[in-house]
């Protein structure tokens, strides 16, 4: 892993990502220069987003820490470069972070991050979301730019205990999405779903995220679905 250089060093953070990430500004930082460098180089992230990284990508996934509960258990589904749950584990120690994806050359990229940031609380899975089901159990699911809701919804619900929520990151027609998703995600799994702004005065704009809370008991539906043969004699 190399170290930033000039044509790819990020923006100077801003007033807004001290107030953001107070004592986690450090590495912020140096993920911020991780993903201008090794990111861009490794095809993670397009050049185009450098000089946006802090607004765009940083302080946008920061923010969603409002709406996470001390201790609580998050899944990241889609991590790609590690938007937004890298960042969020790197904001927030005292929670637990899965980061979930399935591409090996991004797995080893959030590995290789985990390990240069040091981040004990934070885990990284190589798999799809689908194919977790019954392993892995979060307060929270996060996702950002990995699916459509009720595809997303399919994917996450299973994943939560009761009580827990999807928290899926979505531009501004969140709202009309999830008025066209609603009926298909309660059909999943009883729920209640509703549309957040978080990172007012922080982050412009605010970051949109449509939150599926489930409220009932679920657990994966039964595996396979076939019925039980007879042992072949
Ligand atoms: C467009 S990228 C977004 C990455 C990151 N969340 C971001 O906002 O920059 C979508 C990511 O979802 C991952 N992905 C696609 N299908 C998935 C699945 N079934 N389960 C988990 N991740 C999946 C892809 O490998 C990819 O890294």
């Amino acid at each position: 892993m190399s170290s930033g250089s000039e044509e790819t060093a990020p923006t100077a953070p801003t007033d807004q990502a001290e107030t953001v990430f107070g004592d986690s500004l450090p590495k912020a930082r140096r993920f911020a220069e991780l993903l201008a460098d090794d990111g861009v180089r490794r095809g993670l992230i397009g050049p185009r987003e450098v000089p946006r990284l802090w607004e765009r990508h940083l302080i946008n996934c920061a923010v969603v820490e409002e709406l996470i509960p001390e201790g609580a258990h998050v899944v990241d589904v889609g991590s790609g470069a590690g938007l937004p749950g890298l960042v969020l584990g790197l904001l927030r120690p005292d929670i637990r972070m899965v980061l979930l994806e399935p591409l090996l050359r991004r797995t080893v990229f959030l590995n290789e991050a985990v390990e240069l940031l040091e981040l004990p609380n934070v885990e990284v899975r190589r798999g799809r979301a689908e194919e977790v089901r019954g392993d892995l159990l979060a307060d929270f699911v996060t996702a950002r730019a990995v699916a459509p809701l009720p595809r997303l919804a399919g994917w996450a619900l299973p994943l939560l205990r009761k009580g827990g929520s999807l928290l899926a990151l979505k531009g501004e027609q969140a709202e009309a999405e999830l008025a066209a998703a609603e009926k298909d995600v309660s059909k999943l799994r009883p729920c209640v779903c509703d549309v957040i702004r978080v990172g007012h005065g922080r982050v412009e704009p605010a970051t949109t995220v449509v939150r599926v809370t489930v409220t009932s008991e679920g657990g994966p539906p039964p595996r396979g679905g076939k019925k039980k043969r007879g042992r072949k004699r």
